[in-house]
């Protein structure tokens, strides 16, 4: 036995129980389903949002709660390419070698000290604390020590560090610091064109949430009644549009519970819009929407059509999705007809519509400020998996129509491979068909401005407020 003296033990610490906050639990939650489950944050966010609100009752979770939590979550996935970039120099392992629930909390650590006004030790002690309840002690103490080590620096001084300069690489930086995968600056840019201002308003528009916009089905509703909403002002080109500059609880919207009116951003509303309005020689009595779900612009075209005694037939290959469109035109004032159908494979006869609309599925570019988790599961190869099926849906849709008949090709993508190459690829092989101009068409509604070169059109959130859409009109000649 050794005679050397034992160091007296240091008492243990009293273990406290850590603080549950229902806030933060909440949005590590929605994380999770995120990365786990391949969910989206805005339908997944809202049931979450309920349940907290059960549980906690609306004392111990208010409003304020709520659009915290949102924010949370938003802004973590938004910026996850900068905070990642971050992380990066302050964890001492690849972040790849990080369990993934270490990462989504040390994320919303980072998203709490860099991108909010939290002060930072509650930023540091509120993490800490979430990583106690949901990652056990010993992961808590990695959270801190990292935590310390981000909350040196602010914002701008670590993308000084973990960014490229602009000069030695435009797209890096750009990626780094606006915090968009580098492919998706490469292609954004590309189809936009300018130079480093454009591109930077851009990608910083795709970082801010957009405000909610509400679409008055006409015959339906009319905007007077929208605008009677709190914070409620006209939408700024769509003569249907209502914007809810506060953001809105479009679902306290009486017309919007009943289906007379939905959330449809002025994109969207702009292109049904352009395609219902082109001029036609000849009868105007069948439309077409050849990839109809859910059913946003269906139910526009199909009150649209209405009005003017023609008839809509929505068709959506997916049986489900064939169910929302159903919903979305349920009590539309004239008639209408919902199919299940491969638009690729037409249960109808060629040449038998006026106008035929196919809004393609797509990579989903244009879409970013919505969809805060999608530019980090897209990828590249993607296009490639598109590509077939949005020159199939628009020839189908070239032959669906009849002579003198209007086509409409759209995306929420504002890729070109997605957009004029489709489009020029089909016409090449389609030698009856010509293109339309469909900026007279935006233009005339209420002056859309910025709109190209034409004869096809492409939105930007930053310059007109909407998600990046593209529309290109074709006319059947023979
Ligand atoms: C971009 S979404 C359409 C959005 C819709 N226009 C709206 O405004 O609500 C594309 C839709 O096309 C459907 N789709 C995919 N392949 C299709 C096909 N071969 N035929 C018909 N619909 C298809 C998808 O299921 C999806 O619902």
């Amino acid at each position: 036995m050794s005679d050397t003296p034992r160091r007296p033990r240091r008492p243990a610490k009293p273990h406290r129980r850590p603080r549950k906050d229902p806030v933060r639990i909440l949005a590590f939650e929605a994380l999770r389903a995120v990365d786990e489950r391949d969910a989206y944050a805005n339908l997944v966010l809202p049931s979450l949002l309920r349940k907290a609100r059960e549980k906690e009752g609306p004392e111990r979770f208010d409003g304020r709660d709520a659009a915290l939590a949102t924010e949370l979550v938003y802004g973590t996935l938004r910026r996850r390419g900068t905070y990642d970039a971050i992380l990066a120099a302050c964890v001492d392992r690849p972040l790849k070698d990080v369990d993934p629930p270490v990462l989504d909390v040390l994320s919303l650590g980072v998203h709490q000290l860099l991108g909010t006004r939290i002060p930072s030790h509650a930023a540091v002690s509120a993490t800490v604390e979430l990583a106690r309840v949901v990652l056990g002690d010993g992961r808590a103490r990695f959270v801190n020590a990292v935590l310390r080590r981000v909350a040196r620096d602010d914002l701008d001084g670590w993308l000084e560090k973990v960014a490229p300069p602009y000069d030695e690489d435009p797209e890096e930086h750009l990626a780094v610091v606006h915090s968009h995968p580098r492919w998706v600056v490469s292609a954004l840019w590309d189809s936009l064109g300018g130079g480093r201002t454009d591109i930077e308003e851009l990608l910083r528009a795709d970082n801010e949430r957009p405000e909610v916009t509400l679409v008055a089905r006409p015959g339906r509703a009319g905007t007077e009644e929208l605008l009677r909403e709190e914070s409620a002002v006209p939408g700024r080109w769509s003569p249907y549009a209502v914007r809810l500059a506060e953001g809105g609880e479009p679902g306290a919207v009486a017309a919007v519970r009943e289906g007379r009116a939905g959330v449809q951003d002025e994109g969207s509303q702009l292109v049904a819009l352009a395609l219902a309005n082109a001029p036609l020689d000849g009868p105007d009595e069948k439309w077409l929407d050849g990839c109809a779900g859910p059913g946003g612009k269906a139910a526009l075209l199909a009150a649209l059509a209405a009005e003017r005694g023609a008839v809509l037939v929505a068709a959506e290959k997916q049986h489900h999705r064939a169910g929302l469109v159903a919903r979305a035109l349920a009590g539309n004032p004239g008639p209408y007809q919902v199919i299940t159908a491969d638009g690729t494979r037409p249960a109808w006869r060629p040449g038998s519509f006026d106008r035929v609309l196919v809004d393609v599925p797509c990579t989903g570019l244009g879409a970013l400020r919505r969809r805060p988790e999608a530019r980090w599961r897209r990828r590249p190869e993607d296009l490639e998996v598109f590509a077939p099926l949005q020159r199939g849906l628009l020839r189908t849709a070239l032959e669906s129509v009849r002579v003198g008949g209007v086509v409409g090709y759209a995306t929420c993508s504002p890729h070109p491979a997605e957009t004029r190459a489709v489009v020029a690829d089909v016409l090449k092989q389609f030698p009856g068909a010509e293109p339309v101009d469909a900026r007279p068409l935006l233009a005339g509604l209420a002056g859309v401005p910025d709109l190209g070169d034409g004869p096809d059109v492409q939105l930007w959130p930053h310059r007109h407020g909407t998600d990046a859409m593209y529309l290109a009109l074709v006319r059947r000649t023979r």
